[in-house]
């Protein structure tokens, strides 16, 4: 950047060089620090490039440890190098169902969206099979964060079809790669036995990345995003240290923009610890607003309803959520359930007076930071 040597940004000057780097869909050039991981999947994707069906694979590791990118990558050299190879990632916490699993997989096998009135599962799985067999194609099918087949009770049916597809339709290959950032999660335990009898996967673990690592990889983020001289060594290390306390290489990324985007609110051409730390107190709820992204009505509002009553006994909570919505209570002890798991909500088991041992529900997070980012 050329201009002012008091360090003061000009109108038409900004400290990015390329704002999309930090964007959340922005598939990196370069994947460090991944090297195993990526040849054991690898290893397990290799057959389908032969013609025959891929070994099985469940890929585990918290939150933005790279497993989608991962994915991606691979998915993306077969589809350049494997012409007979069809690779399809699906979002679970978009399609979490078996039938929208499918109606995924439908629509990458004919370029259209199957038709919305009441085909059954059967005659669309029939039609992906059939298609794949006319074709000659081998299919992988990525789940990826498929927690929330689970969360609906559809992981097992889902995996059962695709696992056992070629004993029901002659001729169809299909490997499934499982992606799961729910470590209370054990996977094999959770599927039920029928799935369990044919599901041998290969287990490929995504640690988290330590605070080296991380300034390794933002390194390069910032050399592509920000101009040079606008993020100090020292400031950098700043910013890796936040993203290890949260694990989330995700957290780095947004922290990186928003200190950016603070910088030049100030008009400067550099970003101090104080852009850091502010935007630190954004970035570290990167994950609460993922986990809040897609939820249902049903769960927004009792999301709500606790953060108005947390703390209370979750009988109480259940009578408003209730009166609000007019679900029952398997419903409202499915949702809870969810919300557990996704690390919104905490229970609390307590021995109280005259009711023996009762469960209370409050937020995981501060009530503010939940209701900010449900809207
Ligand atoms: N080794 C790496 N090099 C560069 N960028 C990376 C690396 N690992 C992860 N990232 C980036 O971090 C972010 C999160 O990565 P990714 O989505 O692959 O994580 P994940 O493990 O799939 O997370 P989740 O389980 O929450 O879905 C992405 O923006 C990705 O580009």
């Amino acid at each position: 950047m050329t201009g002012d040597p008091d360090g003061m940004l000009s109108w038409d000057e900004s400290v990015f060089r390329d704002e999309s780097v930090f964007e959340v869909d922005y598939v990196p050039e370069t994947f460090k620090h991944r090297e195993s991981q990526l040849e054991s999947l690898k290893y397990a994707l290799r057959p389908a490039v032969r013609g025959s069906r891929p070994l099985n694979t469940v890929i585990r590791g918290p939150p933005g440890t790279g497993k989608t990118t991962a994915v991606q990558k691979l998915f993306g050299e077969l589809g350049v190098e494997a012409p007979n190879v069809r690779t399809v990632r699906v979002n679970c916490q978009v399609d979490s169902t078996r039938y929208a699993v499918f109606s995924r997989l439908f629509q990458s096998v004919f370029d259209y969206e199957p038709p919305s009135s009441g085909v059954s599962f059967k005659k669309l799985f029939e039609q992906v099979s059939d298609r794949l067999v006319e074709e000659d194609e081998v299919l992988i099918v990525a789940l990826d964060d498929v927690n929330y087949l689970f969360y609906e009770n559809e992981a097992s049916d889902t995996m059962y079809s695709l696992l056992r597809a070629h004993e029901t339709h002659a001729g169809a290959r299909i490997g499934v790669v499982v992606v799961s950032s729910d470590l209370s999660l054990s996977v094999m335990d959770e599927l039920d036995s029928r799935v369990q009898s044919v599901f041998r996967p290969e287990d490929i673990y995504f640690p988290p990345y330590d605070a080296p690592e991380i300034v390794d990889i933002l390194r390069e983020r910032v050399e592509r995003g920000f101009h040079e001289g606008v993020l100090s060594a020292p400031e950098l290390d700043r910013v890796a240290e936040l993203t290890a306390d949260s694990g989330d290489l995700r957290v780095g990324i947004d922290l990186l923009r928003r200190a950016g985007l603070n910088a030049e609110m100030r008009g400067s051409r550099t970003i101090s610890e104080d852009d850091i730390e502010e935007a630190y107190e954004r970035s570290k709820y990167v994950h609460l607003a993922r986990s809040l992204r897609e939820l249902t009505d049903s769960e927004r509002a009792l999301v709500r309803v606790v953060a108005e009553h947390g703390g209370e006994q979750a009988g109480d909570v259940y009578d408003v959520f209730h009166e609000e919505t007019d679900l029952g209570y398997t419903r409202y002890s499915e949702i809870v359930k969810k919300l557990e798991q996704l690390g919104v909500l905490e229970t609390e088991y307590a021995d109280v007076e005259g009711r023996g041992r009762s469960r209370s529900l409050s937020l995981a997070y501060e009530p503010e930071a939940v209701l900010d980012r449900l809207e």
